[in-house]
């Protein structure tokens, strides 16, 4: 568990982070989003003690990262997966931190079968390594102390289609056995997949703490999927009755105003075959989109105003 008590970060004038509150719990995926600049890597590295805060507090299983008496067996970070020197070898990377945590050398073979990293590819120098591999070799030093708290920052950035759908699986399973999963990504249909829960931030500030379920259907403009052998006259028909009809990516109308019944009932009143009719929620990226404009509409608004 992470709890998060007004935490604050300052850099000069600069607030990163600003009163945040929030618990990550264990069992799930939880997803931290925000725009650029929001304050995320801030609020990880403040987790993860690599910076100190300007006020509140942050603790991992009730502790300040400081105070941790073996802190890789207690949480697991990727942050820059382009952090391990490059002359090492991935083997001796992870024996270096095994043996600086008082951790056993055979868990460095049992990491590397876990993240699918070759014995004979381990031993080479970590420089040759593809960006997939040194993602791979990230996450194995993140899971190396068997930790119960796991940060990423951006896990799936440059990964092919495998690669993020291997990500995808392994955070589901650890999560699945009791684990804490916090991560990051601006990849949205990869995070509406992958987290259970999401904590939003903007600005520093906290926007949203709420499953992924409910933050999605709290914010989505509901609207119904239709698709007729005679579209043009749907379509019409539609729209005489102050329906807004647009195309949707799949070719059938995307409508927005009545509901799936009052289309249905509509069509049969006029003698029109319908081939489909779905109801529809927003996915996490046009929700998350939406919610970041009408934000950044706003602060427009309320710098125009401070200025007048
Ligand atoms: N060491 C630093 N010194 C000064 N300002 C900093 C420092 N680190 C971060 N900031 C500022 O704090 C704010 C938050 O940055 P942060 O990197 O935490 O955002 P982020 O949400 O991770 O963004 P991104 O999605 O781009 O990675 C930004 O305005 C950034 O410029």
């Amino acid at each position: 568990m992470i709890e998060a008590t007004e935490l604050t970060k300052r850099y000069g004038e600069r607030t990163a982070v600003d009163r945040l509150s929030f618990t990550v719990r264990p069992g799930r995926v939880t997803g931290f989003l925000g725009p650029n600049g929001a304050g995320k890597s801030t609020t990880m590295r403040l987790i993860l003690g690599l910076d100190s805060a300007s006020g509140g507090r942050v603790t991992v299983g009730g502790k300040a990262y400081r105070d941790l008496p073996v802190p890789l067996r207690a949480v697991g970070s990727l942050l820059d997966a382009k952090g391990v020197h490059g002359g090492r070898s991935a083997y001796h990377h992870l024996a270096g931190l095994a043996a600086s945590n008082g951790i056993p050398r055979r868990r460095v073979d049992e990491v590397l079968d876990l993240v699918g990293l070759p014995a004979a590819t381990a031993r080479g120098r970590a420089k040759g390594f593809s960006l997939g591999m040194g993602q791979r070799l990230g996450i194995a030093a993140a899971l190396i102390g068997d930790p119960e708290v796991l940060i990423l920052d951006e896990p799936v950035n440059g990964l092919d289609t495998e690669g993020i759908r291997w990500i995808r699986e392994l955070m589901k399973s650890l999560a699945a056995e009791g684990r804490t999963v916090f991560l990051s990504s601006h990849l949205m249909s990869e995070m509406e997949l992958t987290a259970d829960h999401l904590i939003v931030i903007g600005r520093g500030r906290l926007i949203a703490d709420t499953t992924m379920r409910d933050f999605i259907e709290t914010n989505s403009r509901a609207h119904t999927l239709v698709r007729s052998p005679e579209p043009d006259r749907l379509r019409a028909l539609l729209e005489s009755t102050g329906a807004q009809v647009r195309l949707d990516a799949t070719g059938g109308w995307r409508v927005d105003g009545p509901d799936a019944a009052t289309i249905g009932n509509l069509a049969r009143d006029h003698g029109l075959a319908i081939h489909e009719l779905t109801s529809m929620h927003s996915s996490l990226e046009e929700v998350y989109t939406a919610l970041s404009q009408s934000s950044v509409e706003y602060r427009t608004e309320n710098q125009k105003e401070a200025a007048r």
